[in-house]
Parts: structure tokens; sequence; C-alpha cells
């Protein structure tokens, strides 16, 4: 007997390819982007009516992947359909809800995970049998058994089995499982640094969270004052890129079930040190949290509160053709940093250098006396914590645009110029290492005077590097060019990123 729990799993799949071939009509017949097709849906047909009444809730990952899939390949899917048709007797021309059905079977047979072919075809000729009574269900049983016969085949016998899909990184499980729930406004389709609520008064509430683990985020061997800094650091960083002013925040923490009493202790003494050396840049301090202990290592997350007049956040997705793109402070010297607290010091790099970049590395400064300051003058903005290219490209694809940086440009310091001349191999850190916490922006030239004027008045040094472009073709082409006297620089990796395999880079 199979477990219940399967069963209902198997009836959202289903709920989901029917949904699916339902959105896909309406995508055709409206226009509609996938994205917003899938808002709708989740708004409006929840919970299920009508003919949907025996089905359970839609399998809300294979419903978005079908959906987004079908979206992006339909004119490869439509060609292999119409092949398929035109090597059969009689006309090509069939029904959009039928040729729905074959959009969402073939890309379902071509690119999702492990379930049977034959499964697949089932369920769409089952599909068929909902919406026709004469010879559609036979139609896409053929079409869908010549498609997967096409197919890669694992084993002999009657399972045939598509490839793996390629491992997804924190972005796309982000937009497949968590960005469908996010359908209120100031969620901001879950892509931006922070999101926003009004509270019915002339303020904007801004809010974000972030969460740091030991040797993901900091080094086991990282002071515990240096890691209650950090982890107020990420979050006061995500306020300013939103020209927030800092509230107040809230603090969970998760404490190894190992550590003896005394060890626990000594940690949380030193980490609440750290908090309260960070704390005086929030209005009000901490609000409430929880605390546990847990078979794992030291996991700690800090939700942080902040203040905008209403409808004046920074945003990522306002940039602009010709704006230009300036970053504050100094950027790798945390990446330097790491690299040499794990790597040690290359022959001829000073300690003294060192150790300024360690310290950069394990205290974040948040740019929060700039980023309000920032209200009113720039397009978008964002802090740099995935990677200086990383994270102009998220502004670049918030907005549409690309992005071309000098790489001459980006401001260094001068520990970390001293130990590139040592280590002249460490210089793709600066643009891809990550962990700087300053504020990246794009904004009309225009806006200069007045943006320098900003500057000196949150005592924050600001660079420009480089200029904002029209859109990438391909759309989904690296929006982000770093140049070098006129030459592209080839890049391994962007940034870091959970998930990914290139994400030690
Ligand atoms: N588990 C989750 N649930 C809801 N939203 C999430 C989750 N994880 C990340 N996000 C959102 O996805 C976006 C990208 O995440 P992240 O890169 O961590 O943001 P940031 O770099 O600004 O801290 C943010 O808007 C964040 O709020
Ligand atoms: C021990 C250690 N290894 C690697 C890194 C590099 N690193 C880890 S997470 C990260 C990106 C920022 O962290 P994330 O969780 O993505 O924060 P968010 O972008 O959400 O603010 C970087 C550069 C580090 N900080 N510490
Ligand atoms: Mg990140």
């Amino acid at each position: 007997m199979k477990p219940p729990q399967r069963v209902g799993s198997q009836l959202s799949r289903s709920a989901a390819r029917l949904a699916a071939v339902q959105a896909i009509y309406e995508m055709e017949v409206t226009g509609a982007a996938a994205d917003t097709i899938l808002e709708n849906f989740l708004r409006q047909r929840w919970p299920w009516s009508g003919a949907m009444e025996a089905l359970p809730p839609p399998d809300l990952d294979l419903l978005t992947r079908l959906i987004q899939g079908v979206q992006a390949s339909t004119e490869d899917l439509d060609s292999a359909i119409d092949t398929i048709l035109e090597g059969r007797q009689g006309s090509t021309r069939i029904e959009l809800l039928l040729r729905s059905i074959l959009r969402a079977g073939a890309y379902e047979l071509r690119a999702l995970p492990e379930i049977p072919a034959k499964v697949v075809i089932n369920e769409y000729i089952n599909l068929g049998h909902a919406f026709y009574s004469s010879g559609e269900p036979a139609l896409v049983n053929a079409v869908l058994d010549r498609l997967a016969a096409a197919l890669p085949r694992q084993s002999p016998g009657d399972t045939l089995r598509r490839r793996r899909p390629p491992v997804s990184g924190e972005f796309d499980l982000i937009h497949r499982f968590f960005r469908p729930l996010a359908t209120a406004p100031g969620a901001l389709g879950l892509s931006d640094d922070a999101a926003l609520l009004a509270v019915g008064t002339a303020d904007d509430l801004v809010l974000t969270t972030d969460t740091i683990v030991e040797s993901v985020h900091f080094l086991p061997g990282d002071p515990a004052d240096s890691v209650g800094g950090k982890l107020l650091g990420v979050n006061l960083s995500d306020l300013a890129a939103m020209g927030a002013e800092p509230l107040a925040y809230l603090l969970s923490v998760a404490v190894p079930q190992a550590w003896s009493d005394e060890r626990r202790e000594a940690w949380l003494g030193g980490f609440a040190r750290g908090l309260a050396q960070m704390q005086p840049l929030f209005r009000q301090g901490l609000l409430g949290g929880d605390t546990v202990a847990a078979p794992a290592d030291l996991c700690l997350t800090a939700t942080a509160l902040g203040r905008v007049p209403s409808g004046s956040a920074l945003r990522r997705t306002g940039a602009r053709i010709g704006d230009a793109i300036f970053v504050s402070g100094t950027i790798g010297d945390a990446a330097l940093g790491l690299r040499l607290a794990t790597d040690g010091l290359p022959p001829g790099v000073a300690t003294a250098a060192a150790a300024t970049l360690i310290d950069r590395y394990r205290w974040p400064r948040p740019r929060v006396t700039l980023g309000p300051r920032l209200r009113g003058l720039v397009h978008a903005a964002a802090d740099v914590s995935d990677g200086l290219v990383a994270d102009l490209a998220h502004i670049c694809r918030a907005s549409g645009v690309t992005a071309e940086i000098d790489a001459t440009a980006i401001p260094l310091s001068d520990a970390a110029l001293h130990v590139l001349q040592f280590a002249p191999a460490l210089r793709s850190l600066i643009l891809t290492g990550g962990d700087d916490y300053e504020l990246i922006f794009t904004a009309p030239a225009a806006n200069r005077a007045a943006i320098d004027a900003a500057a000196v008045a949150a005592e924050v040094a600001i660079s420009c590097i480089g200029t904002i472009g029209p859109a990438s073709v391909p759309p989904e082409a690296e929006p982000v060019r770093v140049m070098v006297a006129g030459v592209t620089m080839a890049l391994e990796s962007t940034g870091f990123e959970h998930f990914s395999c290139n994400r030690k880079k």
C-alpha cells in the first residue's frame, strides 16, 4: 500500500499540471508574463474552485517550473510538436488549449526531474480527457510518446528518465519556492535588499533579515565580539542600501549543543559585547528573539527594522541608461583579509596590512550615514555582500540594463594595494570576493555634485567606477562587463552564491 503522503503529492502534481495548462493558455491569450500569471493565479484562484475541487492545492514548485519553463522555451517546444504533427495525416493546426497541454507535457518530458516518462504522458492524456471527449487525448498520447522516444533512454524496460537538472543556486531556490508566496507589493518580488511595509504613517517600515553561520560567514576562530558586530553589520548594510534609518532589531541564536557550559558562557558574553558595540547605530536596540541549542555549528540571525519617508526607499530597479555607477569606501579588503586569515601571508606581505584587512573581514562598516542621504539623488542602490560584479548584476537584472565598469577605477585601500603587489593573483577577489558591505548605486551625472556633498556629510568616500548601458542581448547574458585598458576581463564567477558549485571562487 502506498503511503498517503505520496498519493497526496501525486495529486498536488496533477493539480499543478492542470493549473499550468490553464496558465499557459492564458499567457498566450493575454500576452502576460509568466510571473504575472503566476502571481494573479496565487492571489485570485486560491483556494480551488469549480472543476478543481477534487484536487488538493497544486505543487507550487512544479507549477512554477512548468509555467516559467514553457514561457522561456515556447518556440522550441512548438517546433518539436509541429514536426511530429506534420508527420501525421491531416491538419497540423490544433486548438490553443490542446497546444497548451502539449507544450506543458513536452516541457516536463524534456526538462523536469526524474518522473518516468510513462507517468508524465499518462497525466497529460488525463488532462486531454478532462477537456475533450473525442480524439484529442489520443493525439496527446501520440505526440508525447514520440517526444519521449527521442529522449536518452537510461535503462531497458519501460522507465524513461530525464537528465538531472543543474544544481540550483540560492536565487533560483528563492525564486521557485518562496517568491510565489510573496505576493504583497512591499515584498518587492523578493528581489531587493529589504522589504517595505506601509503602516499608515508618513513613514514606511523597512524590514530585512540575515543569517550568519560558522565556517560559512565567519571563521571558527573569529573573536565572539566580531561575530556580534558582523551579524548587526550585515543587517544594517541592507537597511543602508534601502536608504533607511535603523530603528531596532530581533535576534535568534542557535548555540552548538556540544559546547561546555563555560564555553557557551564565554562565547555569548563576547558576542553580546559585539552587539552592544554596533547597537548604537539603531535608534532603539534589541526588541526580542529566540535562543536554542542545536546539534550544529553556530547559526545566528538578526532581523532589522528601519524607516524611510513613504515612497522614498532606494530600490534595485531604477537604474537608467547613461547613469554613472558609484561605490562607497574601498572594495576587496574583506575578501583579501579572509584569504590571508585562511591561507597565511604571501612572502613580503606586512603583518600590519594583513591585520587591517582581516579586521575589515571581521567588522563590516555598514554605510548607515550615507544610505539615507542618497534618497532622492540616486536611481538604484544595493549593498555589496556577494561580490562587486554579482551585486551590480542584481541591480542590472532588476532594472533591465547592463553595466560596464573600469577595473582600474575601483577604489582600493593601501593595505589591499600592498597585498596585491606581492600576490597579484588575488586581484580577482576584488571583483568577486564579496563581504564588502559597501554601497553600490547608480545616478544621473547631473546629480554628481549633490552626491559628492552627501558623501562628505556622511564622512564616506565614494568613487565612480562605470556606466549603465542598454539591456543585454540575449537577455540572459551576463549584464556586467569589467574592462581593463579597453579589454573585457574574463571572470570565473561573479560572486558568492550559496549551493552553487563555484561558490569558493
Ligand atoms: N527564505 C526566504 N524567504 C523569503 N525571502 C527570502 C528568503 N531568502 C531570501 N529571500 C529574499 O530574497 C532576496 C535575495 O536574498 P539575499 O541575497 O539574501 O538578500 P540580501 O543580499 O539583500 O541580504 C531578498 O529580497 C530576500 O529578502
Ligand atoms: C569562512 C567564510 N568563508 C567564505 C566567506 C565568503 N562569503 C560567505 S557568504 C558571502 C556572501 C554574503 O552572504 P549572504 O548569506 O549571501 O548574505 P546576503 O547577500 O544575503 O546579505 C560571502 C562573500 C566568508 N565570509 N567566510
Ligand atoms: Mg547573498
